[in-house]
């Protein structure tokens, strides 16, 4: 199994190589090679299964010789052991077509616990037998921080910077990052949003010098392992719900297309989903897109469902990879028109795109009315992020069962859910002391240079 870039230029990779490496050295982003396949039968064995052992069947043919069987499935054990619910996404039921599937029971309560888990266990491993001394620098609109320090914190090989939007995450989802007392997690408040966040971001990523001298890593989803992840709980829902012999739908919450591009790959891996339904906030540029064929940017409105406040979607470039038949140098072409703006989508491609993809979008009303609907109708009381995921999903019922992702727990969004419901819900007793612990954390400007030379001192490289 062999990785590739979506700018067709950096060499392949094998799965080891593409999870160190994260963003390809032309700028692109890595994709495997070919699709593994899974047959009727093989998904058919999967019902029943625990999720670590779909997670095994699922992952393993993407993986090589990385690690051995054994090794695998280890780290897999350990990367679900601290999560709350045996399950570990279980499917919750809110109407006769329509599901939630829960993906908040991990240790800090939002679907990145899934990937960045597993993440933290593989790279721990692949560090281990290099003996290499690594620096991780991600952005974040609130949930990716939090999951990589819980996963990464601590570690003697591996410094954490995680830069997030100043002012622009909840509170709850600040102290997850700032509240961390272990030396090796470097919290940064940045002038500026997500976007600028993961620019700079691409930027030290594209700094050959700098990347080497750190030993650069990311563990945002511009990492294939990320993705990778995330591609299983597609399989273990849509198994419980009768996949193979029963095609299903989901409706994804979307900021930088990295979870919907999962469920995307479980598709094309051969798992009976019909439509991959996107569901933006305000900030609806893929909604935009995938009706208009315009992708253009219009600055980041902050929104009550912030992880979502995003309007450079990195992975849409994977997913333009393939509507474009692969060729690199188009989407080269598409991200260098990006940097002034945006692009047309081609109407070949935008045709492609719509024959898996649906869209919609809901504004910041409609997220409050649904937060409350639900708790009325269903007793589920859901993050914004998840109501903004059921509000569009309602607009897409059918014959076909339809899965909503359920992406963070109530909690972590305690103002929005109270505005709705007149209840704050309460943290898990484990996370009870977080608005008591104090906080570490560095305001920095938007500025590459500046980022460049607090990682470098803090790392003394
Ligand atoms: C709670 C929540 N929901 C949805 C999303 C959007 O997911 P993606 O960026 O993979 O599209 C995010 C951020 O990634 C998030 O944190
Ligand atoms: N919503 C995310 C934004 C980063 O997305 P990623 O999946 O690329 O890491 C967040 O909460 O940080």
């Amino acid at each position: 199994m062999r990785y590739i870039s979506t700018r067709g230029q950096a060499p392949a990779l094998t799965f080891g190589e593409a999870m160190m490496t994260g963003l390809a050295r032309d700028g692109g982003l890595y994709v495997p090679e070919t699709v593994p396949q899974m047959s009727k039968a093989e998904i058919a064995a999967l019902a029943g299964l625990s999720y670590e052992d779909i997670a095994y069947r699922v992952m393993r043919p993407y993986i090589g010789d990385t690690f051995t069987d054994d090794e695998f499935r280890g780290l897999i054990a350990k990367a679900y052991a601290g999560f709350g619910h045996a399950a570990r996404a279980p499917l919750v039921q809110l109407g006769p077509n329509h599901f939630l599937l829960e993906l908040f029971h991990g240790p800090t309560l939002a679907f990145k616990d899934f990937a960045m888990q597993l993440i933290g266990q593989l790279m721990q491993a692949a560090l281990a037998k290099t003996g290499e001394r690594i620096t991780i620098v991600g952005a974040t609109s609130g949930d990716t921080g939090s999951a990589a320090i819980e996963a990464f914190k601590g570690l003697s090989n591996v410094d954490v910077f995680i830069l997030f939007p100043h002012g622009r995450v909840s509170e709850v989802q600040r102290r997850q990052m700032t509240t961390p007392a272990e030396a090796n997690v470097h919290a940064l408040a940045i002038d500026g949003s997500f976007d600028d966040a993961q620019a700079r971001l691409k930027d030290m990523f594209n700094d050959f010098a700098f990347r080497d001298r750190v030993r650069l890593a990311g563990v945002n989803s511009i990492n294939w392992a990320r993705v990778l992840a995330q591609v299983v709980y597609y399989f273990s829902s849509a198994v419980s719900l009768g996949a193979p012999h029963r095609t299903v739908s989901f409706t994804v919450p979307t900021g930088n297309f990295g979870d919907i591009f999962a469920g995307y790959i479980a598709r094309q891996m051969g798992l009976p989903i019909d439509r991959l339904v996107v569901a933006t906030n305000q900030n609806d540029i893929l909604h935009r897109a995938l009706s208009g064929g315009e992708y253009r940017t219009d600055g980041v409105k902050p929104s009550i469902s912030p992880s979502m406040d995003i309007q450079v979607s990195s992975n849409f470039e994977r997913a333009l990879f393939d509507a474009y038949g692969r060729d690199g140098a188009a989407i080269a072409q598409l991200m260098d028109e990006l940097k002034t703006g945006g692009f047309s989508i081609s109407q070949g491609a935008l045709q492609t795109l719509r024959e898996i993809f649906s869209s919609g979008r809901c504004s910041e009303d409609e997220t409050l009315a649904t937060i409350t609907r639900l708790r009325d109708q269903t007793g589920e009381v859901l993050c914004p992020h998840s109501a903004v995921g059921v509000k569009v999903a309602e607009g897409h019922l059918g014959a076909t069962p339809m899965i909503t992702l359920a992406t963070a727990h109530p909690a972590k969004f305690p103002d929005a859910v109270e505005r709705a419901t007149g209840l704050r819900p309460a943290l898990p007793a484990r996370m009870a002391d977080l608005f008591d612990r104090s906080e570490r954390v560095s305001r920095v400007p938007n500025d590459l240079e500046a980022l460049k030379a607090l990682v470098l001192e803090r790392t003394g490289h």
